[in-house]
Order: C-alpha cells, then sequence, then structure tokens
C-alpha cells in the first residue's frame, strides 16, 4: 500500500508547505504543516479557546463517531522558534494521501501561542520525525508515519518540496521521474528526534567542492537553510551588497543582485541550490532589499537543512535502513 499527497507553498516567501489531512468519521478536513522536524501530530479543535481558533479550521472529536480520548494524556511543546502550544489527546482514523491510520493520536490544542493563532493557513502539525521525539504523557504516542509504516509497500516517505508551485509527499514508494540526478544515500540519525545526516562539504557558484564535515538535520519544518557562520560568509561574500540587518536578524542584500548558487555534498551526489531559491523574499511588500535563504545556524547549535535546501532535491526519509536519500531536482 502507499500513499500520495501534494502539498503547497503557504505564501509567496514559501515559508510553510500546506497539506490536507482526513481525521475522523465522517472525515474532517485540516490544513497540516507537515514538519520531519518534530514528533507530534496536533491540531485546532474545538477545545481550542474561540478567540484562538478564529480563522483556523478546527478538528471536533466529538463529531467524529470513531474518536476516543486517551483519558490522561496530555502534551505540551515549545518548538525552536519559540511558538508553543499544549493540550489532551485523542485517538482516531487519520488519512493522508489516500492511506489511513486507523488509531493514530490526534493531540487537541486546548493552547496555542500568538504565533499559531496568527497563523491562520494551518490548523496544526503532523511530526514525521522519530518516535523518541513524541512530546504527549505519560506514555509517548506514535507519528503517523511510524503507524503506517509496517502496512506502507516500503516504510519510507519522500518529500519534493517546490518554489511557488505544488509538490507532494510520498509515502510507501520512490518515484523517481520527480528527480533528474541519482539519489545519494547516507545515514541517518534518530536519536534526537531528528533526521540528523552529515554533509561532506559545500561550494559556492559551481566551484569544487571544499571537503568538511557538515552535520545537520533534513527539517521540513524549517523555512531557511541554516548553517554555520564560516560558510554562511563565504557565500555573500560573493554578493556585493550583502550585509547583515539586525532588525530582520539575517543578511539581506539588493533583490537585484544575481545570486551564485549553493551547493552540498551528501551520499556521494552533489545538491545544487540554484541563487534564485537563495533569494527567499523581499523584506517587506515592494521592497527592494531581499532575505536570503542561506542564514548562520550560530545561534541555535544545530544546522538545519529547511526548505530552501529541500526544494533543490528529492528527498527519501528512509526508515527501514535509518537512511536519508538526496537527488537532485
Ligand atoms: C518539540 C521538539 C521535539 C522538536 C522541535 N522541533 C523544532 O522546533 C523544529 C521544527 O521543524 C519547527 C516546526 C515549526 C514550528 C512553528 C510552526 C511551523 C512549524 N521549526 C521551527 O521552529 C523553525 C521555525 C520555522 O523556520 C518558521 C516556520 C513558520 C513560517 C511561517 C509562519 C510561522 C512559522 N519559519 C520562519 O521563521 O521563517 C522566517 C525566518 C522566514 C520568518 C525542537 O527542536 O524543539
Amino acid at each position: 500500500q502507499t500513499g500520495s499527497a501534494n502539498t503547497n507553498p503557504s505564501d509567496s516567501a514559501d515559508d510553510e508547505y500546506i497539506t490536507s489531512v482526513s481525521i475522523g468519521t465522517p472525515a474532517q478536513v485540516l490544513p497540516l504543516d507537515f514538519d520531519t522536524g518534530s514528533s507530534d501530530l496536533w491540531v485546532f479543535s474545538s477545545e481550542t479557546p474561540k478567540s484562538s481558533a478564529s480563522g483556523h479550521v478546527t478538528y471536533s472529536p466529538s463529531k467524529s463517531s470513531t474518536a476516543k480520548k486517551l483519558s490522561g494524556s496530555t502534551w505540551s511543546i515549545e518548538y525552536g522558534d519559540k511558538s508553543s502550544s499544549s493540550g489532551d489527546v485523542y485517538t482516531d482514523i487519520v488519512t493522508i494521501g489516500g492511506f489511513s491510520v486507523k488509531t493514530q493520536a490526534v493531540e487537541s490544542a486546548t493552547k496555542v501561542s500568538t504565533q499559531f493563532v496568527q497563523d491562520t493557513v494551518i490548523s496544526g502539525l503532523v511530526g514525521l520525525g522519530f518516535d523518541v521525539g513524541n512530546q504527549v504523557s505519560p506514555r509517548p504516542q506514535k507519528t503517523w508515519f511510524s503507524n503506517a509504516a509496517s502496512s506502507l509497500a516500503e516504510p519510507l516517505f519522500t518529500a519534493d518540496l517546490r518554489h511557488q508551485e505544488t509538490g507532494s509527499y510520498n509515502f510507501g514508494f520512490i518515484d523517481t521521474s520527480l528527480a533528474k540526478g541519482t539519489i545519494g544515500y547516507t545515514p541517518a540519525d534518530g536519536s534526537e528526534g531528528y533526521w540528523g545526516f552529515t554533509a561532506t562539504g559545500y561550494s559556492v557558484g559551481g566551484a569544487k567542492l571544499n571537503r568538511n564535515s557538515i552535520t545537520g538535520i533534513a527539517d521540513t519544518g524549517t523555512t531557511l537553510l541554516l548553517l554555520p557562520d564560516n560558510i554562511v560568509d563565504a557565500y555573500y561574500n560573493n554578493v556585493e551588497s550583502a550585509e547583515y540587518d539586525d532588525s530582520q536578524e539575517g543578511v539581506v542584500f539588493d533583490c537585484s543582485e544575481d545570486l551564485p548558487s549553493f551547493s552540498f555534498g551528501v551520499g556521494g551526489q552533489t545538491i545544487t541550490i540554484s541563487g534564485d531559491l537563495l533569494n527567499l523574499t523581499p523584506i517587506e511588500e515592494g521592497s527592494s532589499t531581499c532575505f536570503g535563504g542561506l542564514q548562520s545556524s550560530a545561534d541555535i547549535g544545530i544546522n538545519i537543512f529547511g526548505d530552501v535546501a529541500l526544494k533543490a532535491a528529492l528527498v527519501v526519509f528512509d526508515l527501514g535502513n535509518e537512511r536519508l536519500g538526496w537527488a537532485q531536482k
């Protein structure tokens, strides 16, 4: 068995990617953010304060004949961007791309932070990280993919995120026609809950790869490519107007600049992110100053290959073989 779901950029900056998920009987369809950087499936619900839920699609367990309260269980999460949410837990049928998990923990939000209230394009997250990262207590719950894996044709899923166009999350199969290059595989470290891996080097503007290990995570829930300062500096030294903007908390440059590409080595392949993918967006509507898709990871303590990097590739999240595959698109 397999599943295939379309995913769409949330806005003109590809800040997030939205995928429709069906929950309950009859199906309640919610727009959710698939996040390989976390491991909880949580949703805005009938239990979310009305003022916080306004503008969001919500899940009502009371309207689902297959919903069951997981009594005594609660959850609470704080994300890297300091946003947070918490609540209680139900189990229900959750269908993604035509594949159904009968008894999936659906974490219902009784509290959401301001950022989630304001981000009305999504009604919650589907964590696609490793189960060890799940935040339900007293008994952690499995992710949708973990529950699905044993019934899928292959215990893997692929992410095909695209710039300003529809992409896909495929479960249980690899559609190699989505990529131009060969898939290069490298071991994945799931011990922290993330899809951790080590890139073997980088280069700017198509130069030869500098060999140096870059350990990081493949994270569909992070917008940017976040790497060490020495690499970020090496890149922006090639961008005439680049400068650090305190108010934007990142490197900005003239939108008219022709940005060089950025490449990294992984699994014996080289993934090249084109210059236009490295210009994320004007700092505000109509501005001629643009915000870089590559920024420093220095104050995070972990390197993150977020959507800016993932958009250049077809990425295989292979749980069965504990490995990540990357192919140039
Ligand atoms: C709970 C843990 C087990 C796991 C947890 N994991 C993470 O924090 C990483 C994870 O991928 C989280 C998942 C995101 C949380 C916030 C909502 C969207 C998903 N990523 C994050 O926490 C990183 C935050 C994202 O990069 C935001 C996403 C965003 C975009 C638009 C509007 C709002 C929010 N982008 C964002 O800020 O884009 C700018 C910089 C261009 C404005 C952790 O490490 O603590």
